[in-house]
């Protein structure tokens, strides 16, 4: 007898209140328990088109809905007693008959109101976007095969809707089709494989196989990744790579769930000591917290859960006892007091971001090496005499470290490497898009060639902190072993498709690689957000405490609101609002139901300081892609409600948002 659980029993249970969802959990573990008991006045669901279905008594106004085939048991759904029957009389659980995997089908005939309504009006006007598509291929991308027509009537105004009654496998196909993406068909079962086995049918149901699993699993209703991936998550998680394998997407695809579950998918191996880490302490904290919510005690154990920079700091003072790290400023000083020294004239910035981007961070330890060095994430190109006069002030500065007993943070990264036992058997690495070079040298060099041995997730589209370097020339090789995650599952559309308009199409990485950001779909819808230019600050604010109040007053409470800014003297101009008030590169990491980006002006993003020291082209392009970053971060932490707002003269970036709100949809649907 096999024991399931449905996605859709989860989103059911998650919006009963606190004291039913006690009761149905108690009864979703007698039941596992035992199904005959006699308290559960199971009743088949006469009506239903499904003769499978059960309807089992929690309370007397709750019921689970159950779905019983030869002996196995499957919590389909739950709720108050006639929406139990209802939900259960319109749906059907069956084998798709061209992907062979089991499906919810919801009963076409109980939503024609609601789409074909809208078709009358629109009908005459709009092209039907999968028009020319044939029957096969719609039933290779998993539309339940009553549903055919109704798909190929839709347009770009329906097709939201018409997804959102659709198996999550079709709803992603034509929500990729309508943005002009050529969806990939779902694997065709043979006949006889077992349907429940199915990729598409594993991102709905969930064997449970014991009362623990079932605990865990009913804990966190919410937190629905805990149960159940995506068939290209779930891939990510468990498959062995022969090296350094990597998980990409833009925001809210679940990079950071896959990481978790590929941590915990590894330290199973009782033999492995997994390192799951980020590029700084907010965002371990932030995987610590989340870590326990898939991981058994038992692989908990095996599990350190620490930002690169503790680690290394942690490692060096065991191995070497404590050295101070030199501060930047001192730092600073010390390379210019070396320029005076070797009567170089030099422009103090460029001379920081040569030691730092190059120097220090490659540890080139001779004038050779940085002769023949190529220029690693640095446009600018230099001539021998230049870089022969510059080695003097980097060779002058490493020794005056030496003799004050100061080391750099990327120092101690280098002398780690190939001294001695390195802790850990796999590491697995959130946020990589913002890993420094020193630490990836440490990276590759500790488990850089073992199998399964590095495993990275990130977005280069996100990437706010650090210069770009291509990761080839630090040792890592993930050609044939990266993929990108398509399902946004934070961010509804109209959110999703207004911030994506933030980045190129195309990004290109510091190795030439093309990522493209097409083809992505979110599974929900929500309103549009609100884009708004003020002439004057003051009511800037009070808008925004309105809209504030507005989405108190419909139920969302202060901490799931952020207001998000680019500097410190912003936070102060919107504390007072009902909300929590952050710097936009503190929220990395985070999500909200409802995100305010404001005082989005011209001077403020991109950040005017960082234009100024600008030395060149080359970094001005830097300064430009890393604040435009910045606001795809901050305006993707938005789940349900998005605001972006600044006051003339406004940022270019908000500028841009705004004029394409006033140019007529791009057809795009999505
Ligand atoms: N398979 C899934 N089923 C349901 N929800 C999911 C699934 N995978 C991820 N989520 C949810 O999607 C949201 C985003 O996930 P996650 O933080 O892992 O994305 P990310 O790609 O790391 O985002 P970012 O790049 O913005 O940091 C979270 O709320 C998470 O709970």
């Amino acid at each position: 007898m096999t024991h399931r659980i449905a996605d859709t029993f989860y989103d059911a249970l998650a919006k009963l209140t606190p004291q039913e969802q006690k009761a149905v959990k108690q009864s979703a573990f007698d039941f596992q328990m035992d199904p005959s008991l006699p308290g559960f006045q199971m009743h088949r669901v006469d009506r239903a088109k499904d003769p499978n279905f059960w309807t089992a008594r929690v309370t007397r106004d709750i019921r689970m809905v159950i779905h019983k085939t030869d002996g196995d048991t499957l919590l389909a759904w739950v709720g108050h007693h006639d929406d139990a029957y209802r939900w259960a009389e319109t749906r059907r659980i069956e084998a798709h008959p061209k992907t062979g995997a089991i499906q919810i089908v919801e009963a076409r005939e109980t939503v024609e109101d609601v789409v074909v309504h809208r078709f009358v009006e629109e009908a005459v006007l709009l092209p039907r976007l999968f028009e020319s598509e044939t029957d096969e291929t719609l039933l290779s991308w998993g539309v339940p095969e009553d549903w055919i027509g109704t798909v190929r009537e839709a347009t770009d105004e329906t097709v939201l809707d018409i997804a959102g009654y659709l198996p999550s496998e079709a709803a992603d196909a034509i929500l990729a089709a309508a943005t002009g993406e050529r969806p990939t068909p779902s694997i065709a079962f043979a006949t006889g494989q077992d349907p429940w086995s199915h990729p598409d049918a594993l991102r709905r149901f969930r064997v449970v196989e014991d009362v623990e699993e079932l605990r865990a699993a009913l804990d966190a209703p919410w937190e629905k990744w805990t149960v159940f991936l995506h068939p290209a998550q779930r891939e990510y998680v468990d498959r062995d790579f022969n090296g350094p394998a990597r998980v990409i997407g833009s925001a809210g695809t679940g990079k950071t769930v896959v990481a978790l579950h590929r941590a915990v998918r590894l330290a199973a191996d009782p033999s492995a000591h997994v390192l799951l880490t980020t590029f700084n302490r907010r965002l371990a904290d932030l995987l610590r917290q989340k870590l326990p919510l898939v991981a058994l005690p038992s692989a908990m154990e095996r599990i350190t859960v620490e930002s690169l920079g503790s680690v290394i700091h942690r490692l060096h003072a065991e191995r070497f006892g404590g050295v101070d790290v030199v501060d930047e400023m001192t730092l600073r000083r010390f390379l210019e007091e070396a320029a005076a020294g070797a009567s170089l004239t030099v422009d103090p910035e460029f001379l920081f971001d040569e030691w730092s981007l190059i120097i220090d961070a490659w540890n080139v330890r001779d004038a050779e090496t940085y002769r023949d060095l190529p220029r690693l994430g640095r446009k600018q190109r230099m001539a021998a005499s230049r870089r022969e006069a510059l080695w003097a002030v980097f060779d002058a500065t490493r020794s005056r470290l030496e003799v004050e007993g100061l080391t750099t943070e990327a120092s101690s990264a280098h002398d780690l490497r190939g001294h001695g036992h390195f802790p850990w058997t796999h590491v697995v690495v959130d946020e990589a898009q913002d890993i420094s070079v020193p630490e990836l040298l440490l990276l590759a060099d500790a488990l850089g060639a073992s199998p399964n041995g590095l495993f990275f997730a990130g977005d280069i589209g996100q990437r706010i902190f650090r210069a770009p370097f291509p990761w080839a020339a630090a040792g890592i090789d993930i050609r044939g072993r990266s993929r990108s995650l398509k399902v946004n599952y934070r961010t509804s559309h109209q959110i999703r498709r207004r911030s994506d308009t933030l980045l190129p199409e195309t990004l290109v990485e510091a190795d030439g690689s093309e990522e493209s950001r097409l083809g992505v779909t979110s599974v929900f819808d929500g309103p549009a957000p609100a884009i708004r230019i003020f002439d004057d600050p003051h009511r800037e604010h009070d808008d925004l405490g309105q809209w504030i109040d507005d989405l108190r007053r419909r139920g969302v409470e202060a901490d799931e609101i952020a207001v998000l800014v680019r500097s410190t003297v912003q936070v102060r101009q919107f504390e007072d609002l009902k909300a929590q008030v952050m710097l936009m590169h503190d929220a990395k990491g985070a999500e909200f139901r409802a995100v305010a980006v404001a005082g989005l002006n011209h001077d403020v993003l991109p950040d005017n300081a960082r234009l100024l020291a600008a030395l060149d082209e080359a970094q001005l392009d830097e300064v430009m892609a890393t604040e435009r970053h910045l606001l795809y971060v901050a305006a993707t932490r938005a789940r349900d409600f998005l605001w972006l707002s600044g006051t003339e003269p406004v940022s270019e970036f908000l500028a841009d948002l705004a004029a394409l709100e006033t140019v007529p949809s791009d057809g795009s649907g999505q």
